[in-house]
């Protein structure tokens, strides 16, 4: 097939500027600020729409097989293509998990065929992704592993977490770690604060997340190994990783939207299991910690820990109910609207926090709007506002604090190969 796409608009030197995009087969094979319409080509109308590279989650949950009442790699991919990612890390809290190498063969040929965009597969740190002993690292990396996490849970024993660090350094693979040391935790369901006080629930304190981190870091300087932190919320755990990289360690770390968004002081009285998720939303300043991070090149890229649950599964109330929200469909339109709009950052920063930064990281292809390239691309409504509706998820998760909230930059298509795997009603 071939794709004109018209009236668009490209980041480029001088800021936003008129471009035409053709698509022929999966290439991008011609870029100019006008093109003439080849005979047999499919014009879409962008009318303005910002055309960015496809962006890039290394952070989310399919629930496929095991858990497929909350989300299928079909439902989850379609929701990553409704928010503009070309490309998902898809982690491995699955049942059965991908521990061995035929598992891991088995996943990726499931992702492929059921997937509407591209799907990195992580593999478990250790088997069943309880316990102490380890997977095979070298094998499962023959097999396709995309990288190597237990999210969900912390690696509780510093012995299990120096040995995998050793194991995996030998792979190049990143190790991206959950951490959380539940000796600590206190069976919480929201930060440990005066948020916490005033809703009468139990806390998770910071230092759940913080000396996990700690002995980690002390483990990854030791080891040499691509450590990676997956969803990081305090300011002290910032502040650790910006010590350790300036000490040579090999460390980096994703922050969700959620955690640029929102604080504990945003949890409303009513009780709504949709602000509950683990690590937890902290306080203000961790918040404010977390935007200063990313602006001085300390948290290195925005991951959404997209984490659909069902209904019933939410309604039980914040103290019984999963952790976990739903990210993949608004994480440009909410980060656009709060920081690009405000010009806290400039939309350049975002699309590379969400997009080159993450591939290069995990060594995954860049998406590029270059001539020759794979067209791998999103377009977006920068001039419009909608609000966040239930209704327009495709997730099988509706469980976001975001329903109800107004936002800018709403996806009109994704490109995936040169295929729309996402197109908004007008663009039909
Ligand atoms: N973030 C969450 O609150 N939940 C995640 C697990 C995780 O990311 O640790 C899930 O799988 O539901
Ligand atoms: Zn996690
Ligand atoms: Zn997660």
């Amino acid at each position: 097939m071939t794709y004109l796409l018209k009236n668009g608009h490209i980041l480029g030197q001088h800021g936003l500027q008129p471009q035409d995009i053709l698509i022929d087969g999966q290439t991008i094979t011609a870029m100019a600020a006008h093109l003439d319409t080849p005979a047999d080509a499919t014009v879409l109308d962008l009318e303005g729409g910002f055309i960015s590279p496809g962006l890039v989650d290394v952070h989310v949950h399919f629930r496929d097989p095991g858990q497929t009442d909350k989300e299928t790699i079909r439902t989850g991919s379609a929701a990553a293509a409704h928010g503009g990612f070309t490309f998902v890390g898809a982690m491995p809290n699955i049942t059965p998990t991908t521990d061995t190498p035929a598992a891991m063969t088995a996943q990726i040929k499931r992702n492929q065929t059921a997937g509407k965009v591209r799907i990195g597969q992580y593999a478990p740190i250790t088997m069943g992704r309880t316990g102490d002993k380890l997977v095979d690292f070298a094998a499962l990396q023959k097999a396709g592993a995309f990288a190597f996490s237990n999210d969900g849970s912390g690696i509780q024993s510093a012995e299990t977490m120096y040995l995998a660090m050793q194991g995996i350094e030998k792979t190049g693979l990143p190790l991206a770690a959950h951490v959380e040391d539940v000796s600590l935790f206190n069976h919480g369901v929201i930060n440990a604060g005066p948020r916490a006080q005033e809703l009468n629930l139990p806390g998770i304190d910071k230092t759940a997340e913080t000396a996990q981190l700690a002995r980690d870091l002390v483990l990854a300087q030791a080891t040499g190994v691509h450590y990676h932190v997956c969803h990081v919320s305090t300011a002290e755990s910032l502040q650790m990783i910006r010590m350790a990289k300036m000490a040579g360690v090999n460390v980096t770390c994703e922050a969700a939207p959620h955690h640029l968004l929102l604080s504990d002081q945003d949890i409303p009285d009513t009780d709504n299991s949709n602000f509950k998720m683990n690590p937890p939303l902290r306080s203000e300043s961790d918040r404010q910690a977390l935007v200063v991070g990313l602006l001085d090149g300390t948290v290195d890229c925005i991951a959404t820990d997209h984490a659909p649950h069902t209904q019933a599964e939410k309604d039980q109330g914040i103290l019984k109910a999963p952790f976990g929200i739903v990210g993949s469909e608004n994480a440009f339109s909410l980060l656009y609207t709060r920081f690009v709009r405000t010009k806290l950052f400039t939309l350049g920063q975002l699309i590379a926090w969400m997009s080159a930064r993450p591939a290069k990281l995990f060594n995954v292809p860049a998406p590029q709007l270059k001539v020759g390239h794979t067209a791998d691309l999103a377009v977006f409504d920068l001039a419009h506002q909608q609000t966040i509706t239930a209704e327009q998820l495709v997730s099988k998760g509706k469980n976001t604090p975001f329903l109800g909230t107004k936002v800018y930059g709403g996806t009109l298509a994704t490109f995936v190969g040169g295929q729309p795997v996402y197109q908004r009603g007008e663009l039909q």
